[in-house]
């Protein structure tokens, strides 16, 4: 069925209602409703760049749009969890989300983790490749070329050519090549490339256990590496016909069409993802 503009939405109907299928399709406002009788048992899960921040040219100096974060603040205390899912370190997640009571953490891909400002516990089998990832950013920094932006993350490495375009054949052909040299696994995102140790943890491996005691949950994202997250929701609803689960991508055409594809909704940018939630709020006990 082809999508149906609706202010900021796109509408790709069915939602996913396990084993209900509905009369007729949902909409964003439907959606809400259904989660309204079921808040306390909902989840809502939240990618970082590109879906609570808008992209920018440093990877340091991004910032949440405020609206989203004002938002989620609010949502907090009326739903079961609000969980940033993400391939940034819990350390940046917590710098510029700040101290979120009813917020948990999962940073790089879920290798590390953070409940409601709780300490940042790491997943113990990664560990051991922290010298490994500290010497891969090095060589990185040395044979790429001038463009290429190194972010080395503790557990893992990030290569950029946002700002150098014409590298990214040349990046993700090095990328790759230490990847099968190190036993590492690759991750493909905007612009980038992302080696990490090969250890089972993904965004879809998260979600799947924190929505074991939940009726419901709503995940945001925008990148290939969020499409796990969905299919774990989906999994989830296929399990339990009563779990009710939304997946939204905050899409662009550098997104790319499969992202917003494997989604129920798409939203276009993080600031329009701040008013979707602002508007949610009122519809939530
Ligand atoms: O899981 P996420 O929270 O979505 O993290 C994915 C990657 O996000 C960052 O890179 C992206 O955003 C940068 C800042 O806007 C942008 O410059 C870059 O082109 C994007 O790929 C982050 O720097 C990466 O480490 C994450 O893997």
């Amino acid at each position: 069925m082809s999508p149906q503009r609706r202010g900021t939405l796109t509408r790709v109907p069915p939602l996913n209602l396990g084993n209900h299928q509905p009369r007729t399709p949902l909409n964003a406002d439907q959606a809400w409703q259904v989660t309204a009788g079921r808040a306390a048992g909902t989840v809502l899960f939240f990618d970082f760049d590109g879906t609570l921040a808008p992209v920018d040219d440093d990877p340091t100096a991004v910032r949440p749009a405020p609206n989203a974060l004002a938002a989620i603040e609010a949502l907090a205390p009326v739903v079961q969890r609000i969980a940033i899912v993400s391939a940034r370190p819990v350390d940046f997640l917590r710098d510029r989300l700040g101290e979120l009571s009813g917020v948990d953490l999962y940073g790089l891909y879920g290798l590390e983790h953070s409940h409601s400002g709780g300490e940042t516990v790491t997943e113990p089998t990664a560990l051991p490749w922290v010298p490994t990832m500290a010497e891969l950013a090095d060589l990185a920094r040395a044979e790429l070329p001038p463009g290429t932006l190194v972010e080395f993350k503790r557990l893992s490495v990030a290569l950029h050519w946002r700002t150098a375009p014409q590298l990214g054949g040349t990046v993700q052909q090095w990328g790759q090549a230490q990847a099968d040299r190190l036993g590492l696994r690759v991750q493909a995102g905007r612009m980038v490339l992302e080696l990490k140790p090969p250890v089972d943890r993904d965004k879809g491996m998260v979600i799947g256990e924190v929505v074991q005691g939940a009726t419901g949950a709503w995940y945001f994202g925008d990148d290939v590496s969020d499409i796990k997250a969905f299919a774990a929701l989906r999994a989830r609803a296929e399990a339990d016909p009563d779990f009710f689960g939304v997946c939204v991508a905050v899409a662009n055409p550098e997104t790319g069409q499969e992202v917003a594809n494997a989604a129920d909704l798409t939203i276009e940018s993080p600031a329009a993802l701040g008013d979707f939630l602002t508007r949610a709020l009122t519809r939530l006990p």
